[in-house]
């Protein structure tokens, strides 16, 4: 046999291309055990790469070659953890303000080097030999950029990282943890995410040739078992539950079934067993080996599947020794049922197919359609078959009904983020009705507005070349829509500072089924998004400078979770290589903490910089003056500084907790700023200006007499000096004094002269900070300067206005400008008022069905 990769356990050999991230088609996996590994030749039998893995992975093969090949990386990523990175991670890390750092520290070199030059200048002047010119030159640069930056600066995270791990949140990359307190939307995966994994079997639907209708194919009434006498006395064919029964990929591990929950759930409802062959595992891969289904006990067939599965669906061909010859099979397709409509012959498909869907839909039920067609062929055949070739023309045996149960924290925890200004988004595979259905139940369509779907009409334009869009009014939308006080969504007048100018306050929802790229920023539904079309929305969404955590849990994930800014994946398999950060715990209430703790480590790390910046350029100020006299601190009065008020502070100011909530205001993100400029600038200023003074007037006292430089300046020179200790000013306690080679300042009334003109210069600094640094720079000159912007983009309608807010970035304002374009909005009527106990429940979620109740719009 010859396969694409082989998951070894325990061993790893890797292919070169795998190390570049490369995606290698893989559709052949053979698992081999440790034990196995000698029998089985690898070198051979393998064509691109040799994996280690574990057995588990086996179950996850569901999801098409895609997932396959993803799987396999993760399988490899799995117990080499050194190696994740350059498979999983070949995006690097997003982060303006690590550049914003690097050209801050930059900055500060420029400041360094002014002062390179002035002692440069000096020594020379002096006569000072090379060697004395050489250090204290170079010693500008360690003052000014202190070596204990970057190990300051990683503090913050380091703390909120080992924070995290005590909230059960494991993360694998702490330089992300920074890039999260700048998240501005959060992409959540609908199934398993927002609600519960283990659907609730609802109901069966299975499709008759009614008598009343001509023959025509019609649906049966709701069933809520799968016992096949009350089907077939309905007029329903048994096939149905044997479709159930066998298309699917569950396995046995360790005698326990394993694989996608749903099929687990349905599997169970009907009632059979799984029996799988008694081969190896290598030998299960050198031929299509048939797993054994077993009926419950009054039927006593057996059926052999080929399992195979793509995008929205998945086929198994089967056998049933008792039905079918050698050369009769069975295709069973189950899947989306958009996607089984158009493989099925249109006669099979009742009238009303469509009305069902949505009605089911529109409430928040998931759908799974279920087909079949007879094949003539012999098993090594069908074994073979290229899928197309009998996925076509199939027979629709009916569909089951899902429940789709919101998990318990959801709701509080998606309104947390609301509240918060955070966009919140979904990102699903499933149905634009059940998507919105559920978006309106936890919060992400919120009960005071209006939601809109989005449709697209390919191939038509207007005559500037603007495509063609659908837009439907949610059915029940305008009569209720939760009549609230928008103060009470958002308690504060929203004035985005700095990084907050993305958040869009529509006074509506979009929601469409199609990825758009102009409208990732309008949208907040995205509903049969592929796996590479959630990954796409991610990065469109980067593209227009919004900070994206997304959470999911499923392989189709994956995608989406490597490319956001933070991937938090809430399951233990594959999608836990592809996200920085696994919840064990396995529900959103994760992100709001990693938002927080993202938070505290950016604003810690902003402030431990800002703080050691600062006192360096304190601690610059003092060298500046004391070269003058051509003395200098003594060490030690430098090993405190250092040391003590410096790194240790900046040490402690990084273990800062999270705050406990969610604040409206994010901390800045960005550190080259305007006010950052001023601030450093200005606060340079005020101290050189106080040391200057205290320099010059301890030179005019009666007791002072000037540093008499010695002879040759060397390492061991006496340093002390009135210029010094008046420069590093220190309570004269009598061992402090000689501890530091300070001179005794005598007077006692200018030693509190000292300490009052010290206070001054923090009390200038501190009213310099607030009033020119925030007050007149952060907040007034930032408001004039969004109020030069347009604000609010108008977008007229023939029955209403609506209003697209879109902040004062002017690429929002270009994007909304394509949408000013008339939305000619038809409100449709309500749907009828359905009997399903849970129409009640979800009204709010109802969207209209109507597809000619529509007009149309220009993007
Ligand atoms: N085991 C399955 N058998 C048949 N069809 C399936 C199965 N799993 C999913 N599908 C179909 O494929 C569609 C897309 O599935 P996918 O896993 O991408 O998304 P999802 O599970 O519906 O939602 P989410 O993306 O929120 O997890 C589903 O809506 C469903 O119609």
């Amino acid at each position: 046999m010859q396969c694409d990769a082989v998951l070894l356990n325990g061993s790893v050999i890797v292919d070169e291309s795998m190390l570049t991230g490369e995606s290698v088609p893989i559709t052949k996996v053979a698992l081999v055990d440790e034990d196995d590994s000698e029998r089985f030749n690898l070198e051979k039998h393998s064509k691109h790469v040799l994996f280690c893995g574990t057995k588990v992975l086996q179950t996850r093969f569901y999801g098409g070659k895609d997932v396959k090949a993803r799987v396999i990386r993760t399988a490899f990523a799995t117990s080499k953890g050194q190696l994740v990175r350059s498979i999983m991670y070949p995006k690097p890390i997003d982060a303006s303000f690590y550049r914003d750092l690097f050209m801050f520290i930059l900055f500060l070199s420029t400041i360094a080097a002014i002062g390179m030059v002035y002692s440069i200048t000096l020594k020379v002047m002096s006569k000072a030999p090379i060697r004395d010119i050489i250090i204290r030159t170079l010693d500008i640069i360690t003052i000014v950029v202190p070596p204990a930056l970057p190990a300051a600066l990683s503090v913050g995270s380091i703390n909120a990282a080992m924070r995290l791990q005590k909230q059960k949140i494991f993360c694998i990359s702490k330089n992300t943890i920074n890039t999260c307190g700048a998240i501005n939307v959060v992409c959540f995966d609908k199934t398993g995410t927002l609600t519960e994994d283990g659907l609730d079997f609802q109901t069966i639907r299975a499709t008759v040739k009614s008598k009343e209708k001509n023959e025509k194919t019609a649906f049966t009434e709701e069933f809520n078992t799968m016992d096949p006498n009350e089907l077939m006395s309905a007029g329903s064919k048994k096939d149905i539950i044997t479709a159930v029964a066998t298309c699917h990929s569950l396995t046995r591990i360790e005698g326990v079934l394993n694989g996608d929950p749903l099929d687990l759930i349905l599997f169970n409802q009907t009632g059979w067993n799984l029996k799988e062959g008694e081969q190896t595992e290598t030998e299960l891969f050198d031929n299509v080996q048939p797993t054994i289904f077993t009926p419950p006990p009054e039927h006593h067939s057996f059926y052999g599947s080929c399992v195979d599965s793509a995008l929205q669906r998945m086929s198994v061909i089967v056998s049933n020794p008792s039905d079918d010859t050698a050369h009769d099979m069975t295709l069973y397709c189950k899947g989306s049922p958009e996607m089984i409509r158009t493989l099925c012959d249109e006669e099979t498909i009742p009238d009303d197919y469509m009305e069902k869907v949505n009605y089911y839909a529109q409430h928040g039920y998931r759908l799974i359609a279920i087909a079949q067609k007879k094949l003539e062929m012999n098993f090594a055949k069908a074994s073979k078959v290229p899928r197309a070739q009998v996925e076509c023309d199939l027979e629709l045996l009916g569909m089951v009904v899902m429940e789709n149960r919101l998990k318990p924290v959801t709701l509080n925890v998606i309104n947390q983020l609301n509240a918060a200004h955070i966009r919140t988004v979904m990102v699903t595979g499933d149905n634009l009705l059940t998507a919105m259905s559920v978006a309106r139940e936890c919060g992400i369509i919120r009960p005071n507005k209006r939601a809109y779907l989005v449709e697209h009409l390919p191939g038509q334009h207007d005559e500037r070349g603007r495509t063609m869009l659908v837009v439907k009014q949610a059915v029940s939308s305008s009569q209720e829509v939760v009549k609230m006080n928008e103060d009470e969504i958002f308690p504060e007048t929203f004035e985005p500072i700095g990084s907050q100018k993305h958040f869009v306050a529509s006074k509506y929802h979009m929601a469409i089924s199609e990825l758009l790229g102009r409208l990732v920023g309008v949208c907040d539904v995205f509903a049969r998004m592929s796996p590479d079309q959630k990954q796409e929305m991610i990065n469109l969404l980067q593209d227009i400078d919004y900070t994206v955590a997304m959470c999911g849990d499923g392989a189709n994930d994956c995608g989406a979770l490597k490319a956001a800014h933070a991937g938090i994946s809430l399951s233990d398999a594959e999608a836990s290589i592809a996200a920085p950060f696994t919840s064990k715990v396995a529900d959103i209430r994760c992100v709001p903490i990693v938002i927080r703790e993202g938070r505290a480590a950016l604003v810690t790390m902003f402030s431990v910089f800002k703080y050691m910046a600062g006192y360096s350029l304190a601690q610059f100020s003092s060298i500046l003056l004391l070269y003058w006299s051509q003395t200098n601190l003594t060490d030690l009065q430098f090993l405190y500084v250092d040391l003590f008020l410096i790194t240790i502070t900046a040490l402690f100011l990084g273990s800062n907790p999270a705050a406990d909530e969610l604040h409206v205001y994010p901390p800045p993100n960005r550190l080259m700023t305007l006010s950052s400029f001023f601030s450093v600038v200005g606060q340079l200023v005020i101290n050189l200006g106080a040391q200057t003074f205290i320099y010059l007037n301890v030179q005019t006292q009666s007791w002072f007499y000037p540093y008499a430089i010695p002879a040759k300046d060397s390492d061991d020179a006496d340093l002390t000096s009135f210029e010094a200790t008046a420069e590093f000013s220190l309570w004269p306690i009598s061992w402090l004094t000689s501890l530091f080679d300070n001179m005794p300042i005598p007077d006692f009334n200018y030693r509190l002269f000292i300490m009052i003109v010290s206070i001054m210069s923090g009390v200038v600094g501190y009213i310099y900070e607030n009033v020119f640094v925030h007050f007149i720079i952060e907040h007034l000159f930032y408001k004039w300067r969004k109020a030069r912007q347009v604000d609010n983009v108008k977008v007229s309608t023939e029955y209403e206005r609506i209003h697209l807010s879109v902040g004062s970035d002017p690429r929002w304002i270009d994007r909304a400008n394509r949408l000013t374009a008339k939305i000619d909005v038809k409100q449709t009527n309500e749907h009828a008022n359905h009997q399903n106990p849970r129409s009640q429940q979800k009204s709010n979620g109802a969207i209209s069905s109507d597809e000619n109740a529509t007009s149309v719009t220009k993007l």
